[in-house]
């Protein structure tokens, strides 16, 4: 008998209203189940990072419910919510100058006490854990030495994944991973993610700006514009009309909008698309 999958993220009428009048996020309700890649798409500012801030509680919403795990982030101390969620970032955010093994093993900080932490004490288990994920990434031991920002930028995005993993986190919020980097490495990095996660069982939210990405690593794609989700489905609904619609006159993030067709409809409400 199949079960329904348990909701493992829940955003219930998310508000972000920024202090200068900016609506960040307007009323975005948004259910992820545990186990799926959902990949968020949208031009630039429609909100992706702003929604990934909520979930990891770095970003308080004006309005609305966040819960992660069956947990309310409000009522949810930061050392539990970082033992469930783990973030992979765009520009890696790596101790650059620090070595590939103590970035990954700062991965497990939330779960070590300062007085250890501050010493770089770990437990055994800890390092061949980092080893483990460092492996898994396809990383050689030659690197675990090496300082993190001698590293190519696949190479650090790949620190970033073990890094993330350390604590078998029940989700990953990635935001734009591969923006920086090239097509065929986007791909392994993606890989790479999706098949850690599956191994875990964890969730994945991943924002992202190319659409062949999207449509070919995500569960689900979820579409915002100007702070509200504008489609949500799966990728194979989200044919080359939805996301003409999705983008209409908007931001890539290459600074060039897209033109609006007079054969493009407007954007209808959520799941209208
Ligand atoms: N700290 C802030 N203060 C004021 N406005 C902000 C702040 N952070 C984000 N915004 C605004 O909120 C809106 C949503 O931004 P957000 O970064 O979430 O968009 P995005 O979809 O992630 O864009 P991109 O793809 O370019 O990263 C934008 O209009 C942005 O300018």
């Amino acid at each position: 008998m199949s079960q329904t999958p348990t909701s493992m993220v829940k955003l219930s009428a998310i508000e972000k209203t920024w202090a200068d009048g900016t609506r960040a996020l307007n009323s975005v309700d948004l259910e992820v189940p545990q186990g799926q890649f959902c990949v968020i798409l949208g031009p630039s500012g429609a909100g992706k990072s702003t929604l990934l801030r909520a979930v990891n509680g770095l970003m308080k919403p004006t309005a609305g419910k966040v819960q992660v795990d069956g947990l309310e982030l409000t009522q949810t101390s930061e050392r539990e919510l970082r033992k469930r969620v783990a973030m992979i970032h765009q520009h890696f955010n790596l101790a650059t100058r620090a070595s590939v093994a103590a970035n990954v093993l700062s991965g497990a900080l939330p779960e070590v006490s300062l007085a250890r932490a501050l010493c770089g004490w770990f437990h055994p288990e800890q390092r061949e854990k980092a080893c483990h994920y460092l492996e898994r990434v396809g990383l050689k031991p030659e690197h675990l030495h090496r300082r993190a920002g001698e590293l190519s930028g696949g190479q650090q995005q790949r620190v970033g994944i073990a890094r993330a993993f350390m604590l078998d986190p029940k989700v990953v919020l990635a935001d734009e991973p591969v923006a920086s980097l090239d097509p065929q490495i986007s791909r392994d990095i993606l890989t790479l993610l999706k098949d850690a996660a599956r191994e875990l069982n964890a969730t994945v939210i991943c924002s992202l700006h190319q659409v062949d990405l999207a449509r070919e690593f995500g569960d689900r794609i979820v579409g915002m514009r100007s702070g509200e989700v504008v489609f949500d489905g799966a990728p194979e609904e989200f044919d080359d009309q939805r996301l003409g619609r999705l983008y209409q006159n908007a931001d890539w993030g290459d600074g060039e909008p897209t033109q609006a067709r007079e054969d493009t409809p407007q954007l209808e409400a959520a799941g209208g698309m």
